[in-house]
């Protein structure tokens, strides 16, 4: 448990629909060797021994089914549309957080070791933490033709992992203050002026996005 400062409190955006996966249940409650990712997500944050409490965030018809596979001390909220909308709704029933994680469910195998790093960070005084991998390819920019239209320095380029730690008061300001979308939460923190600190990722923490991606964690479980 945090000893440092008040209550961490993790958010994990689960009501997402997994078009791109094309399962036919939401992705979150996808199983992974016999246990959904939403689960496997909440037994890593759990497990960090760093996070007071866990929110999670699901289909409205899934509220029902997550409490009912989640320890008690979860609590169970419905998303909405967009991932910052069920951030959102996660961060309403956060109230009492002094620091906020946001974590995918997506990103059911992430190590509990990186969920420690990133708050022991938040500890040590940072606001706004985020995991990163170098990219191994060359990232082009294209137009709606998908003509090239850039080259951006491959040594300035990072993928962003979750969770995505934040002093609580900033992400709500973020939410609150700042208009438009953001693929990330620190991107809204990022157009407050607000400084953000990259750590060292983990492979493990891939986001399952697609039929690759889920082949791959299911690999990495040992699962036929
Ligand atoms: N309205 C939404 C959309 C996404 N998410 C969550 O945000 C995380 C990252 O999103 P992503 O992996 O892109 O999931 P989906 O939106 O479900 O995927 P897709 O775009 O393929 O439908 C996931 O844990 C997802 O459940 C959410 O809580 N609410
Ligand atoms: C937050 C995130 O996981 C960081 O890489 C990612 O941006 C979520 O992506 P989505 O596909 O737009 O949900």
């Amino acid at each position: 448990m945090s000893e440092n400062r008040g209550p961490v409190v993790a958010l994990v955006p689960a009501a997402g629909r997994g078009v791109r996966l094309g399962e036919s249940i939401p992705k979150a409650f996808v199983e992974l060797a016999g246990r959904s990712m939403l689960c496997r997500a909440v037994d890593g944050l759990l497990e960090s021994g760093v996070v007071d409490t866990v929110v999670v965030i699901v289909p409205e018809e899934l509220v029902d089914r997550a409490r009912a596979d989640l320890p008690d001390s979860v609590v169970v909220v419905a998303g909405g549309d967009e991932r910052a909308d069920s951030v959102r709704a996660g961060l309403a029933a956060a109230t009492d957080a002094e620091l906020v994680l946001v974590h995918d469910a997506a990103r059911a195998l992430t190590p509990p070791s990186l969920i420690a790093r990133v708050v022991a960070e938040l500890h040590a005084g940072r606001t706004a933490v985020i995991p990163v991998l170098p990219v191994s390819d060359t990232i082009k920019t294209v137009d709606v033709l998908g003509t090239v239209t850039g080259t951006p320095p491959r040594s300035e380029l990072r993928a962003v992992q979750t969770p995505q730690g934040f002093d609580a008061n900033l992400l709500r300001r973020a939410y609150r203050d700042v208009d438009g979308d953001a693929t990330d939460d620190a991107g809204l923190v990022e157009r407050l002026g607000e400084r953000v600190r990259t750590i060292v990722g983990e492979p493990q923490a891939f986001k399952i996005t697609t039929p690759w991606d889920l082949a791959l964690a299911r690999a990495l479980l040992g699962q036929a």
